[in-house]
């Protein structure tokens, strides 16, 4: 499939870097459960075909034991190393630069662009949060990692490590769609310019479907002409949420770069966001926080 010719804009994060609005994940569609050192060429070949198209944000983590598919995807996916944008995340524990550079080693990269503690979860306490934020100031000084963040942080867990930090997290990975919007901790994302990145951005046309907000995406499909899943990245994107998804099908992924192609209205956003707050969905994570917390 021809790469389309799209202009895809970047959000400039508060350590002066930029990342690309839209992020290619190799988590859900990719993760194993077994054999890491088991190649998967189908993977592979989506990241290809991914960066083919024209997406420079690649996300992965240590815990999806993808980070050997999606480094052989970008060392030949015909697109040079510095125009890609390149994520990973520590699994949650103890030894941030070694798992660092075990990651870096799959990736077969000298750096990363952007390094996360996937989940606050593992951390019992606000001291072992806060060191092992120093572990990530260390790793960013040390020049393994452009820009250090956070996945899945609650404000309790931004506040314990926004006391003792040097780095303010250059971004928070965290589920976002329009059922499960995080007013509280988008306002501390704001008050400390924070980037917010949404995964499960599709989550209200797929997984939360039936829902409130299926009428009101049917209409503005017709008044955009483009899909469902175009509307829930734009949404994302109309309030500068970077959105990761991911798809094993070259036209879905051709068709998403869409969502850089128009833009909603403020009232259109507006609306999606009052009729989203109407049902709450948490599809990820919900054996550790519950289905119903909505931070
Ligand atoms: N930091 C974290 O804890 C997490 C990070 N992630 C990252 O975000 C990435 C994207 O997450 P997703 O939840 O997959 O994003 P998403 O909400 O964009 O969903 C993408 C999935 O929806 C499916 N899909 C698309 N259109 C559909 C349709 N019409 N009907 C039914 N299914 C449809 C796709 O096949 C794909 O599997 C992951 O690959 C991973 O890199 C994901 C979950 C947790
Ligand atoms: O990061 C995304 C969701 C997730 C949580 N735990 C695991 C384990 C393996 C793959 C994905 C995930």
């Amino acid at each position: 499939m021809a790469k389309l010719d799209i202009f895809m804009p970047s959000l400039k994060l508060n350590d002066g870097t930029s990342m690309p609005m839209l992020g290619y994940g190799t988590g859900t569609a990719w993760y194993k459960t077994g054999d890491e050192s088991k190649i998967d060429q189908a993977c592979i070949d989506a990241v290809k075909t991914a960066i083919g198209l024209g997406y420079t944000h690649l996300d992965g983590a240590e815990i999806y034991k993808t980070e050997t598919e999606l480094g052989t995807a970008i060392k030949d996916g015909g697109v040079p190393r510095e125009k890609l944008y390149i994520v990973t995340k520590n699994p949650g524990n103890t030894d941030i630069e070694g798992s660092l550079r075990g990651s870096l080693k799959k990736l077969q990269v000298d750096q990363v662009d952007l390094y996360l503690v996937h989940q606050p979860f593992p951390y019992e306490t606000e001291g072992a949060l806060q060191k092992v934020w120093a572990d990530m100031e260390a790793v960013q000084q040390a020049g393994l990692t452009k820009s250090i963040g956070v996945s899945n942080f609650q404000p309790q867990h931004l506040n314990a490590i926004l006391k003792t930090a040097k780095v303010i997290p250059a971004c928070n990975q965290i589920e976002f769609h329009p059922y499960l919007q995080h007013p509280e901790l988008l306002e501390l994302h704001k008050k400390h310019g924070i980037a917010t990145t949404a995964y499960g951005p599709l989550s209200a046309v797929t997984k939360a479907k039936p829902g409130p907000l299926d009428d009101y995406f049917a209409a503005l499909t017709k008044k955009y002409a483009v899909s469902e899943a175009e509307i829930s990245l734009r949404w994302c994107i109309d309030q500068d949420v970077v959105p990761i998804t991911t798809s094993s099908k070259e036209q879905r992924l051709s068709d998403y770069l869409r969502c850089a192609t128009f833009k909603l209205t403020p009232v259109e956003v507006k609306k999606i966001n009052e009729l989203g707050q109407t049902k709450h969905f948490r599809g990820f994570w919900t054996h550790i926080i519950g289905e119903n917390d909505r931070t």
